[in-house]
């Protein structure tokens, strides 16, 4: 005989099996039923905007590993989210959304906050998503969009739940579980390892993917093991290899004419874990030097399929280099020239941004998650402070603004103590400024490094790359960001002069608590991307 459970109870229990204990959400009244009786092993984390709650779930997600659950109120509440969807699908992240959505009853009369086509609406940003036909259905509903989240390449699903649902009797869902990782046949790995041993100067490409997939130290191994250098592939959204090893190069700029010049002397290319390749602007010419070869290791068949050129290999990316591994000779190539170690500037006021960053590097503990969302500084930042271990780098690898400062959030409740350090420009800041109150809740310990240039200094940057003197929109005064983050329950510091940075930042970095250092930069007029720079 089954057991009968409401279709609430079933829900949380399956949440429970698979350790989606914590929310993150935004309630209203299409669900209300959801919360009768709420568990008290289940934790609600308050987000006052739903791209928060979107992406303070994907932060979490990427502290545990494992799929976080979001819990959204009907149409206008999943509307409100979908800059955080669209990053969400695009970095590969599992969160399990659910949205309230009215009685089924009221349905055919269009009601107030009724979805129309729930379904449709955060397509084609989630892997999978329904309003099960069924009260009863629900549960089951839950585990397969949950399966789907988890299965590489992971990413957000959907599952909208008329009101009255929750109330209704249903089934437990049987415990199951899906292996997920997968590798190619054979031959293709040979095929793969037979180019990497005959190649003059092979070079390894590394993106997202390897973190994501716990594939980092395999890839070491594949790289000293075959002596190829290694880069970052354009705006990865993570790290991928440690960036003070002797073979580590640096990253790749996401402009297909730069990015082919860099590779340039190589025969053969491998790519673990990401596009090939990203670009944020156009530009003519080869994706790849003449003549070299480039293999691809992704899990995704619809990335490997519009991938221009190469040999791609399906296969998740631990799996495939383990794979490898077994296959490739040690191969003795001289390591490359050391990276030069850039100087630190002087203190100077208007505060150069690349002091901030040098400061930051000196002062912080070595446990530190950086979240990085400052678009104008990212260069400078990646230059200067290198990430040397697998998850100490968070960013968004597809470009919707308002993602890092949740995400720091997320991840910080996700923690067991570390600091997360989010670097942050002022732009970024206003898209999700709310996510400082749910910090501050949770007195997450999260410093929040505000590099202040008083505008979306990158949209002025591409500008200036095509001769764009002024663009119109681009300049933000006025906003006290320590007043705001004090009125949200954040501690803070403005710093305008470089003799008070070091002592903000140590200030900053020991708070309990979060805090926000917000720093006045110097503008910068260089241009992004420009031919010159690259
Ligand atoms: O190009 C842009 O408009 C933009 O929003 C952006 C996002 C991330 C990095 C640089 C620019």
């Amino acid at each position: 005989m089954t057991t009968r459970l409401t279709v609430r109870e079933a829900f949380f229990d399956f949440c429970r099996s698979v350790g989606m204990t914590t929310v993150f959400g935004n309630p209203g009244s299409t669900e209300l039923r959801m919360f009768r009786d709420f568990p008290d092993d289940f934790r609600y984390v308050l987000a006052l905007q739903e791209t928060v709650a979107v992406a303070a779930a994907a932060g979490h997600s990427l502290g545990t590993g494992g799929a976080t659950l979001v819990s959204l109120h009907s149409a206008g509440g999943v509307g409100h989210s979908l800059g955080a969807v669209f990053n969400a699908y695009r970095d590969r992240v599992p969160v399990v959304i659910i949205a309230g959505q009215q009685s089924r009853a009221m349905l055919p009369t269009r009601p107030f906050l009724g979805a129309d086509e729930p379904a449709q609406f955060p397509r084609p940003y989630v892997k999978w998503s329904r309003q099960p036909e069924r009260a009863e259905d629900v549960p089951a509903a839950l585990a397969e969009a949950y399966r789907v989240a988890m299965t590489h390449p992971r990413g957000p699903v959907f599952l909208s739940v008329p009101e009255d649902d929750w109330d209704r009797p249903a089934e437990p869902v049987p415990a199951r579980e899906i292996r997920t990782d997968f590798t190619a046949s054979p031959a293709a790995l040979r095929e793969v390892a037979a180019a990497l041993d005959g190649a003059a100067n092979p070079v390894i490409v590394v993106g997202a993917g390897v973190e994501d997939e716990g594939a980092l130290p395999g890839v070491v191994e594949l790289a000293e093991r075959t002596g190829a250098p290694v880069w970052i592939s354009p705006l990865s959204g993570r790290s991928g290899f440690p960036e003070d090893h002797p073979l580590f190069r640096g990253f790749l700029p996401p402009v297909r004419q730069h990015l082919s010049a860099r590779l340039e002397g190589h025969d053969v290319i491998l790519v673990l874990g990401a596009p090939v390749f990203t670009y944020h602007v156009h530009s003519e010419g080869r994706v790849i030097p003449e003549g070299a070869r480039l293999f691809h290791f992704d899990c995704d068949p619809a990335t490997t399929a519009w991938a221009p050129v190469g040999t791609s290999v399906l296969t998740t990316i631990d799996a495939g280099v383990s794979g490898l591994l077994e296959l490739v000779a040690k191969a003795d190539r001289p390591h490359p020239e050391p990276r030069e170690r850039l100087a630190k500037p002087q203190a100077t006021d208007p505060i150069d941004p690349a002091l901030v960053v040098e400061t930051l590097r000196e002062r912080m503990p070595e446990d530190a998650v950086i979240v990085e969302e400052c678009p104008s500084h990212r260069d400078l930042f990646h230059a200067r402070l290198p990430i040397t271990r697998s998850g100490g780098f968070l960013t968004t690898g597809s470009g919707a603004l308002g993602w890092g400062l949740p995400v720091a959030v997320g991840r910080a409740v996700a923690g067991s103590g570390e600091r997360i350090v989010c670097v942050i420009g002022d732009g970024s800041t206003m898209y999700s400024v709310q996510s400082l109150w749910t910090a501050a809740q949770h007195r997450v310990p999260m410093t929040v490094l505000v590099l202040n240039n008083h505008g979306y200094g990158a949209v002025k940057a591409l500008g200036r790359r095509i001769e764009l003197e002024t663009v119109p929109g681009t300049d933000i005064h006025g906003i006290d960001f320590v007043a705001l983050a004090r009125s949200l329950g954040c501690d803070g510091r403005t710093v305008t002069r470089a003799a008070d940075l070091d002592a903000a930042m140590a200030e900053g970095l020991a708070h309990e608590g979060p805090f926000v250092i917000d720093v006045r930069v110097a503008a910068d007029d260089s241009a992004l991307y420009a031919p010159e720079a690259r």
